[in-house]
């Protein structure tokens, strides 16, 4: 994520999940010197430790701003269209709505991150028709249908399917 970040030249990044902070700290290392990074998740305890690891980091606090309270209520109160890099790693039952609201927030030219979208794999399996497999599956061929985006897949580990948000399409004279 850090070289996502530095390619993004990201100034303002949201991050959808938390956890203890890990890859926040990446995205933090690739931004731009100055650049704040919203990391949102709905349990205290992940939040804490994410405050503790960017504090043993010794991340300026003007840095980062940790939001716990449920991402699908925090997103819509953040500005549409303000942000260099927003990345969701949540649970693939809950992936659509927080991808949805994680492309409103993009500017023209910023870059989407949805987190181990293969699933060790089961996605790209049509045999594989769990629940939680299915859901990143549908997520995934919205995002490529998406007019707005300009989607890639990394390949790495589990995958990072990055998109770009392109300007809009005007119609031609
Ligand atoms: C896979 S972890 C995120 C990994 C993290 N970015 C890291 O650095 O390792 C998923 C996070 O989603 C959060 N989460 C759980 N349920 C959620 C929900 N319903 N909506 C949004 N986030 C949720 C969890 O608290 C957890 O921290």
């Amino acid at each position: 994520m850090r070289v996502v970040a530095a390619a993004a030249q990201a100034r303002t990044a949201v991050e959808i999940g938390s956890d203890a902070g890990v890859t926040a700290l990446w995205m933090l290392r690739g931004m731009l010197p100055d650049g704040v990074l919203t990391t949102i998740d709905p349990d205290a305890a992940r939040q804490r430790a994410a405050k503790t690891a960017f504090a043993d980091e010794e991340v300026a606090s003007s840095r980062t701003r940790v939001i716990t309270r449920p991402p699908l209520d925090v997103l819509p109160r953040l500005t549409d269209g303000a942000y260099d890099l927003v990345l969701v790693a949540v649970d693939p039952l809950v992936l659509a709505p927080h991808v949805e609201a994680a492309v409103r927030l993009l500017r023209e030219g910023g870059v989407l991150g949805i987190v181990d979208p293969a699933l060790s794999g089961r996605v790209a399996d049509p045999t594989r028709l769990e629940a939680p497999t299915v859901a990143v599956r549908e997520t995934a061929h919205a995002v490529r249908a998406d007019e707005r985006l300009v989607p890639a897949m990394v390949p790495t580990g589990d995958g990072l399917l990055l998109a770009v948000r392109r300007a809009p399409r005007h119609p031609s004279a």
